[in-house]
């Protein structure tokens, strides 16, 4: 399995748990910071030589490596998340992997949460829900990004007939969920849901697929029945514990 990005914060959740569990081949940028426990190529997911060369022999590409501001500026946007993430899904798709998973992000559709609509959205009482089904609605530059990586996803996936799922990560937060801030209680994803929604990413069958990336929040306004539908996902943590 190729895990790009593996020396952030979503790559040290996936291979907390998953590290024994697959035989890695790890991507960053950004050499590692101690003697790492698999293969680990430094490169930039915009150099296509070493990108098709990391991607030969996978079973599987989770892309994570990216800008993950949600205030990036365009031209990080443009490189980072838009190109880097066009060289690994066709690179991937050329060599014939067999899945595809790409880190997409709430920002996709961040502006879903109008002034109208927010904070009751925030709440366990309001039961607006968001399923992956609805048209995109970037709140930044960063989330249309986002949008265009979920689209070379799709594109790709219709070329080539690649397993492609994007999953659209809320708040990724260590240990808690994140304190006094409401958005983040109710798109809360702890690092135990993460590394096994990933997981499940890995090991299910589909064929594209949009899901979203959260822990089981009694605050949510994302719905997760398509992430169990589909992926098997089966999430042990709710924000409302904390
Ligand atoms: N942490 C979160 O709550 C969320 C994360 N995401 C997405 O998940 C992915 C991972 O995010 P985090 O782990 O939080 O970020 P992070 O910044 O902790 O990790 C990203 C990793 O990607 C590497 N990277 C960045 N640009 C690269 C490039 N051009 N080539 C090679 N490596 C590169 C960085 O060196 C870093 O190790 C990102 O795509 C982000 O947009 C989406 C929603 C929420
Ligand atoms: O996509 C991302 O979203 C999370 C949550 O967004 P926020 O605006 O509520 O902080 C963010 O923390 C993460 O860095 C980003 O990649």
């Amino acid at each position: 399995m190729l895990l790009t990005g593996a020396s952030g914060r979503v790559g040290e959740a996936i291979l907390r748990r998953l590290g024994e569990e697959y035989d890695w081949r790890l991507l960053d940028r950004e050499p590692p910071t101690g003697e790492p426990d698999h293969e680990y190529v430094v490169a930039d997911v915009t150099d296509e030589e070493a990108v098709r060369e990391a991607v030969d022999g996978m079973d599987a590409v989770i892309h994570l490596a990216g800008d993950p501001r949600p205030e990036a500026p365009w031209d990080s946007v443009l490189a980072n998340n838009i190109d880097g993430t066009q060289t690994v899904v066709a690179a991937a798709a050329d060599a014939g992997v067999g899945k595809f998973v790409f880190a997409s992000s709430n920002h996709a559709v961040g502006a879903y949460e109008t002034d109208e609509r927010t904070p009751e959205l925030y709440r366990t009482s309001d039961e607006f829900r968001l399923d992956g089904t609805e048209l995109p609605r970037p709140s930044n530059l960063y989330g249309v990004g986002k949008v265009a990586g979920e689209t070379l996803c799709r594109y790709y996936h219709d070329e080539t007939g690649m397993n492609t799922v994007c999953v659209r990560v809320g708040n990724l937060t260590e240990d808690h969920p994140p304190i006094d801030y409401e958005r983040g209680q109710a798109m809360w994803l702890s690092y135990r849901d993460c590394a096994h929604l990933f997981e499940r990413c890995l090991e299910a069958d589909y064929d594209y697929e949009i899901v979203y990336g959260i822990s089981d929040n009694d605050r949510k306004y994302y719905s997760i029945e398509r992430a169990r539908e589909v992926l098997g996902y089966d999430p042990q943590d709710n924000s409302a514990r904390y």
